[in-house]
């Protein structure tokens, strides 16, 4: 939980921007870029992406880059709080643009640690540029002077989540539980890297400042571009979450077998099923996410069968001997690497992704062969596109049963087994090793 004395603590700075922001030389455009990319991340779903492409950010040099990005993200996670202590200072609402400069410098002199007098002043330059923010500029000066001179007060982790959200999760998951999401939301996640068979975690872990998560994943201490990280020119290894690697370890697959992957893309789980020697067909409605598996397979050395399909629309008549659905959901469980999931998510997707991932299941059943088995996983943390779809899909379909996950032997939080077998990980498990994303799995073995 936040700091209740003392506000936001201070996420560790990526690398080039610890190199910057001890010179405090970076100007008032990388600010601006934070901005667009800030607004941009909360307007909608994909929006941080498209704008990283904006000319506002690909002009920037390098090093300005990463640093706006970084304290878009440090907002991002922050932004409840962020606003609770403005929200104090202000007695009427500003216009959104002045709202903005000033969640950009709290969020580095807060959470970042940017030196006050280089966050301030180019906050105020930044309102001084503009004939609609000009009037404001005194504003700002007092707003962020004030709060650099008196401390920003106490602040609630909670209100970093929309309130619908906070709701459901406490509702779901128990009012401690939602405290630690809530922890986990303000924290800027590690990289997680997932290792061919036969490569040494431990070996690995050594060169890239990391250490070995149970299940084999090396969690790495590195940032900055994974391009120029050991063994990747080597294509040992690929970047994926500790949790995101589970589902697979669930399904288990081995050389000699068959494995379809129904939502592949961008491949993580399809790399890990081709490196367990199945013969895996990746299906993927969108050729554009189905790129970075190409790239990745053909680094990797590794192989798999890519076909561009609605997977419900296949037309190939092949049954596996096992089968994985990643169904797309809300993504609400990844809100660690991708804090704006949170704020662009509506709660009418639940429902429509729900119908989706019911439709999804129907088809993949139909894809396992006799004797084989299905893993339906989602990163999502709400019970609707996890344990409702299974509890519903085992009626529908009376050949599946359960087969009860072991959680040590697939690198899995030992707490995140649930009643019934399947596993429900929370970003606040593993806290002492700095979480993980959310993820729900079950596996469902054929058995008729
Ligand atoms: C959660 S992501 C999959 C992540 C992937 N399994 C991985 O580990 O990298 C869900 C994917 O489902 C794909 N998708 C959505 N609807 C689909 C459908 N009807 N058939 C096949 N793929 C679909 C999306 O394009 C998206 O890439």
């Amino acid at each position: 939980m936040a700091d209740k004395a003392r506000g936001p603590r201070r996420e560790p700075k990526p690398q080039e921007e610890r190199v910057h922001d001890e010179t405090a030389d970076i100007g008032v455009e990388a600010r601006v870029a934070a901005g667009v990319l800030l607004n941009a991340a909360l307007i909608r779903r994909g929006g941080l992406d498209e704008a990283l492409a904006l000319p506002a950010v690909t002009a920037l040099p390098g090093p300005d880059r990463a640093f706006a990005r970084a304290v878009a993200m440090a907002a991002l996670r922050r932004l409840g709080e962020i606003d609770q202590i403005l929200d104090r200072r202000l007695q009427k609402r500003p216009p959104e643009a002045i709202r903005t400069i000033m969640r950009v410098s709290l969020a580095q002199t807060l959470v970042l640690g940017t030196p006050a007098f280089a966050a301030v002043s180019t906050a105020v330059k930044l309102a001084e540029r503009e004939v609609k923010t000009r009037p404001y500029k005194a504003l700002v000066n007092a707003v962020l002077r004030g709060i650099e001179r008196e401390g920003p007060g106490p602040t609630d982790a909670v209100g970093n989540l929309p309130d619908w959200i906070a709701a459901r999760w406490k509702q779901t998951y128990g009012d401690a539980a939602l405290q630690g999401l809530a922890q986990a939301a303000t924290e800027e996640p590690a990289t997680d890297l997932s290792l061919k068979p036969g490569e040494d975690p431990e070996a690995l872990a050594a060169l890239v400042e990391g250490e070995v998560l149970p299940g084999g994943t090396v969690r790495t201490g590195m940032r900055g571009d994974v391009a120029t990280w050991p063994g990747y020119e080597d294509g040992i290894w690929w970047v994926q979450d500790a949790a995101a690697a589970v589902p697979v370890r669930l399904l288990a697959p081995q050389a000699g077998e068959t494995a379809l992957d129904m939502c592949a893309a961008p491949g993580g789980k399809t790399l890990q099923i081709a490196a367990s020697g199945a013969s895996v067909a990746a299906l993927d409605r969108s050729d554009a996410r189905l790129n970075r598996l190409r790239q990745n397979l053909g680094r990797t050395g590794l192989a798999a069968e890519i076909a561009v399909m609605p997977a419900e629309e296949w037309l190939d008549s092949r049954t596996f001997d096992a089968v994985l659905l990643d169904a797309p959901c809300t993504a609400t469980g990844t809100f660690r690497r991708n804090p704006e999931v949170l704020r662009t998510t509506k709660p009418a997707e639940v429902g429509k992704l729900a119908d989706v991932q019911h439709r999804l299941l129907d088809a993949a059943a139909e894809r396992v062969a006799p004797g084989g088995r299905l893993v339906y996983c989602v990163c999502s943390l709400e019970r609707e596109e996890g344990e409702t779809q299974i509890i519903a899909f085992l009626r529908r379909n009376p050949a599946f049963r359960t087969a009860p996950a072991d959680p040590g032997a697939v690198g899995a939080p030992s707490e995140a087994l649930t009643p019934e077998g399947w596993l429900r990980i929370l970003p606040s498990m593993w806290a002492d090793k700095g979480g993980v994303d959310g993820f729900f799995a079950a596996r469902l073995d054929r058995v008729g």
